[in-house]
C-alpha cells in the first residue's frame, strides 16, 4: 500500500481526492492538510466531514505528515506547491502536483526540488484531456496558418486562475504541432479596439460561471469551415483518478520531472 498525503482536504479537490485514495486497494490515507486558520485544522477528518473519526487529524503543518507518505497529491494554490516541492524533495515522497496558475518563478523552483524525487505536474489529470491535448498537436500540424487557432474554456465561478492549466496544455501543444513557441504568438484578453487578428496567433478566452467543472474547445478556423476539438468534463473524479494513478506509477520512477503523459503512455 502506498501511503498517500493529500493537501487542501476541504476543496473541491481535496474531498474528491479522498474518496478517491479511500476506495483504493493500492493507496492509504495516511495524512491529510489544511491552510493555516482553516477551521478543520486540528480536527480529526471523518468528523470534520460530518461522520464518524477517521484517526486522521487534519494538520496545517505537512512536515507533520510527509514522513508517513510515499506520495503527496497536492491540489492547492502555487504558494502551497511551493512549500510542499521543496518538503516532498527532502523526504524523497512523489509529489503529484495539479495546482494551476504557476509562473515561470514556480517551475523553476519544481524542477529544482525534482532533483531529488520524482514530480508528476499537470494542468489536467483526466485521460480525455491528455488525449485531446495529443490530437490538437496533431491537427495543428497538419493545418497551416489559414487555420486560426482559438481556445475557449469554460469554469466554475470560484476559479481564480485563467486561461486554465487545460487551456495553456492545448495552447502549448497547438504551438508546437506549427512550430512556434506559444510565448511569440499568445494572444490573451482582447478588450477595446484590438485591431484585426495576427495571423498565427493563439486565442485563448476564459468563462467563469456557475459550477461548471470545466470545457475546453480548440477551434481551428478557416475560410468556409471549422475544425473543433472539445473535452467536457462534467466529474472531478477523473482529476482525482489521473491524480491517483500519477502517484502510484511515480513510486517506480527515479528523481525528475514528469507529466501525464508519461504516467498514460501517450
Ligand atoms: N490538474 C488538474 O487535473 C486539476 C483539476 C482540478 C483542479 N485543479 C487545480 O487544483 C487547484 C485547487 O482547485 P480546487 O477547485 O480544489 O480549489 P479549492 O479552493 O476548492 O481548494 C484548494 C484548497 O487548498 C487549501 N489550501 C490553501 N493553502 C493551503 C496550504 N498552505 N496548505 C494546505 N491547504 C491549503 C484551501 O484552503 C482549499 O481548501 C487549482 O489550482 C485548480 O486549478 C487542477
Ligand atoms: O476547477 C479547476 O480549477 C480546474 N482546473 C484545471 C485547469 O486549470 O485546467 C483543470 C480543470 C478544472
Amino acid at each position: 500500500m502506498v501511503g498517500v498525503v493529500i493537501t487542501g482536504a476541504s476543496g473541491r479537490m481535496g474531498r474528491m481526492l479522498i474518496d478517491t485514495v479511500r476506495a483504493s486497494s493500492k493507496a492509504k490515507l495516511v495524512g491529510v492538510t489544511e491552510r493555516y486558520g482553516h477551521d478543520w485544522v486540528g480536527q480529526d477528518l471523518g468528523e470534520a466531514l460530518g461522520g464518524t473519526t477517521w484517526d486522521v487529524p487534519v494538520v496545517s503543518d505537512p512536515i507533520d505528515v510527509v514522513k508517513d507518505a510515499q506520495a503527496i497529491i497536492d491540489f492547492t494554490t502555487p504558494a502551497a506547491t511551493m512549500a510542499l516541492s521543496e518538503l516532498a524533495a527532502q523526504a524523497r515522497a512523489v509529489h503529484v502536483i495539479g495546482t494551476t496558475g504557476l509562473d515561470d518563478n514556480h517551475l523553476e523552483k519544481i524542477a529544482t526540488a525534482a532533483r531529488h524525487a520524482p514530480i508528476i505536474r499537470a494542468g489536467n489529470m483526466s485521460l480525455g484531456v491528455n488525449l485531446l491535448v495529443q490530437l490538437t498537436r496533431k491537427v495543428a500540424e497538419a493545418l497551416d496558418e489559414d487555420f486560426d487557432i482559438e481556445i475557449v474554456e469554460a469554469h466554475h465561478r470560484h476559479k481564480v486562475d485563467a486561461p486554465s492549466g487545460t487551456a495553456l496544455m492545448l495552447g502549448e501543444a497547438a504551438a508546437d504541432g506549427r512550430g512556434v513557441s506559444l510565448s511569440d504568438v499568445s494572444d490573451r484578453g482582447r478588450d477595446g479596439i484590438t485591431g484585426a487578428r495576427r495571423t498565427g496567433d493563439i486565442g485563448f478566452t476564459a468563462i467563469r460561471g456557475g459550477d461548471v467543472v470545466g470545457e475546453h474547445d480548440v477551434i481551428f478556423a478557416a475560410d468556409g469551415e471549422r475544425v473543433v476539438l472539445r473535452h467536457l468534463a462534467t466529474d472531478r473524479g477523473i482529476f482525482a483518478r489521473g491524480a491517483l494513478k500519477a502517484a502510484l506509477w511515480g513510486q517506480t520512477q527515479g528523481p525528475g520531472e514528469y507529466d501525464m503523459m508519461d504516467v498514460l503512455g501517450l
